[in-house]
C-alpha cells in the first residue's frame, strides 16, 4: 500500500517515517509539509528535510488531491489546529485518516475549544471521527482520531480498575510525569536545557488538554466516572511517560488479586506487560510499543497504585498510529514492530 504522511519534519513524524519505512505492507511513502512552503517534486535537493534523515523521497505541498490521487491512507503528524483546518475534504470523500493531534478527539466542539483553546470542527464532522485507544479496540470509521500520550498511559493503567468496577468513581488521582520529547521539537522556556536540565516542574496543572480525553474515554466505560485529579511534570528526559495513578478501591482487596485482574484483562494484548514483581521504569519501554504495569494495593490507605510507563514518541504517537493503521486495514495488529526496548 501507499502512505502519506505529513509532519515528518517533527519528533512524531520522524518516529511514524521510521515505523513505516519497516512496515511490510508499506511500498511506498509520500511526504508532505505545509501547502505554501514545501518544494515540490522536481526540487529535490531542497526538499527542506534535514539531511540527517536520510531521506531522499521529496517534500511536497500539502494537497489533500495528491494524497487521494497517490495514496490509500494519510498520517497527520501535526500540531492541533491543523487537520481542523485541512481534513475536511478527506472526510467528505470517507479517506483513511490517521489524525495524531486532539483536534477530532472530543465529541463535544465547546470542550476542544476549552482545552485546547483554538476553533472546533462542528459536531456532525466530529462524529465522524472515531477516537481510538488501539490496544483495546478498533476504530469504527475512517478517520481515526489517536489518543495523546498521556491519555493512552493513564488509560491503559486505569481500564482493568474502571471497566470492572473495582475504584470509586471519583478518586481517581493521576500524577504523570513526561520527557520533553513530548512537546515537539519547537524551543519553548520551559524545555531550555539551562533550564530543565537538573530539573522539574509540574505545568497545565488542571488545565491539560488530555483531561477532557480521558474523562470522556473513562466515562464511556463506566458512566459513573466524570472527572479526575490529573497533574502533569515536565522532567529531563528524552523520551518516556510514567503516570502515577491512584485510587480508592470499592472494597478491601490484595495486591496479588489486582495483579491477577490486569493479567487476565490483558492476556491478549501484545503491547501491555503486568509486572509481578516490582514496578516497571521509562527505560523498561524505550522506544518500544509496549506499555509496562506495575500495580500496589495500601490497605492502610484502601488505595490502588498503578505505575504505567510508555514512550511517548512510540506507544504514545507513532507506535500506535501504526497499531490503528493495522486495524483499520485489517493487518494484525502487531505486523511492522520489530522493536525491543533498548537501554540504556
Ligand atoms: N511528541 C509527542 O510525544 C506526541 C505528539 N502528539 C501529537 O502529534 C502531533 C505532532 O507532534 P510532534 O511530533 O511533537 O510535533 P513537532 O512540533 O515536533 O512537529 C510538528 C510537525 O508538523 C509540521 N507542521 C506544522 N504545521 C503544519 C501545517 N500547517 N501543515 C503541514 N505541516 C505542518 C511541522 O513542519 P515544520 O518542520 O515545517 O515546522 C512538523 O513536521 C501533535 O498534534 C502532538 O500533539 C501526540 C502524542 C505524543
Ligand atoms: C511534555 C509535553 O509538553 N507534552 C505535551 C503533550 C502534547 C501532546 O501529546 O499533544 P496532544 O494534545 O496532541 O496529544 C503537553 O503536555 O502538552
Amino acid at each position: 500500500m501507499k502512505v502519506s504522511l505529513v509532519g515528518v519534519t517533527g519528533y512524531s513524524g520522524m518516529v511514524l517515517y521510521h515505523l513505516l519505512s519497516q512496515h511490510p505492507q508499506v511500498e511506498k511513502i509520500l511526504l508532505f509539509g505545509h501547502s505554501a512552503t514545501a518544494t515540490n517534486e522536481n526540487h529535490r535537493s531542497t526538499s527542506g528535510l534535514p539531511s540527517y534523515l536520510n531521506i531522499s523521497d521529496p517534500l511536497l505541498p500539502y494537497d489533500c488531491q495528491t494524497i487521494e490521487e497517490r495514496s490509500d491512507v494519510v498520517f497527520f503528524a501535526t500540531p492541533a489546529g491543523v487537520t481542523s483546518q485541512v481534513a475536511q475534504p478527506l472526510i467528505n470523500d470517507n479517506f483513511p485518516v490517521i489524525d495524531l493531534s486532539g483536534d477530532y478527539r472530543l465529541k463535544d466542539p465547546l470542550q476542544y475549544q476549552k482545552w485546547y483553546h483554538k476553533e472546533p470542527v462542528a459536531k456532525e464532522t466530529l462524529r465522524k471521527a472515531s477516537y481510538n485507544l488501539a490496544d483495546l479496540s478498533k476504530p469504527t470509521s475512517n478517520y481515526v482520531a489517536n489518543p495523546g500520550c498521556y491519555a493512552t498511559a493513564t488509560l491503559l493503567g486505569l481500564a482493568p480498575l474502571v471497566i470492572n468496577h473495582l475504584i470509586e468513581p471519583d478518586s481517581i488521582i493521576v500524577d504523570a510525569k513526561s520527557g520533553l520529547s513530548g512537546a515537539g521539537k519547537k524551543l519553548t522556556t520551559n524545555s531550555h536545557y539551562a533550564y530543565i536540565n537538573e530539573n522539574m516542574l509540574p505545568y497545565k496543572v488542571n488545565q491539560h488538554q488530555h483531561i477532557p480525553e480521558i474523562c470522556q474515554q473513562l466515562h464511556q466505560w463506566n458512566d459513573q466516572v466524570n472527572s479526575i485529579q490529573f497533574t502533569t511534570t515536565l522532567v529531563p528526559m528524552t523520551r518516556g511517560i510514567l503516570a502515577s495513578i491512584y485510587a480508592k478501591a470499592i472494597k478491601p482487596t490484595s495486591t496479588d488479586q489486582l495483579q491477577e485482574v490486569y493479567q487476565t484483562f490483558y492476556a491478549d494484548h501484545p503491547w501491555a506487560r503486568v509486572y509481578l514483581d516490582g514496578f516497571p521504569s521509562v527505560k523498561n519501554v524505550s522506544h518500544s510499543n509496549y506499555c509496562d504495569l506495575g500495580i500496589s494495593y495500601n490497605e492502610a490507605t484502601n488505595t490502588i497504585f498503578v505505575g504505567s510507563v510508555i514512550d511517548n514518541l512510540v506507544k504514545g504517537a507513532a507506535g500506535q498510529a501504526i497499531q490503528n493503521m493495522n486495524h483499520l486495514f485489517n493487518f494484525d495488529e502487531t505486523m511492522g514492530f520489530n522493536l525491543i526496548p533498548d537501554i540504556p
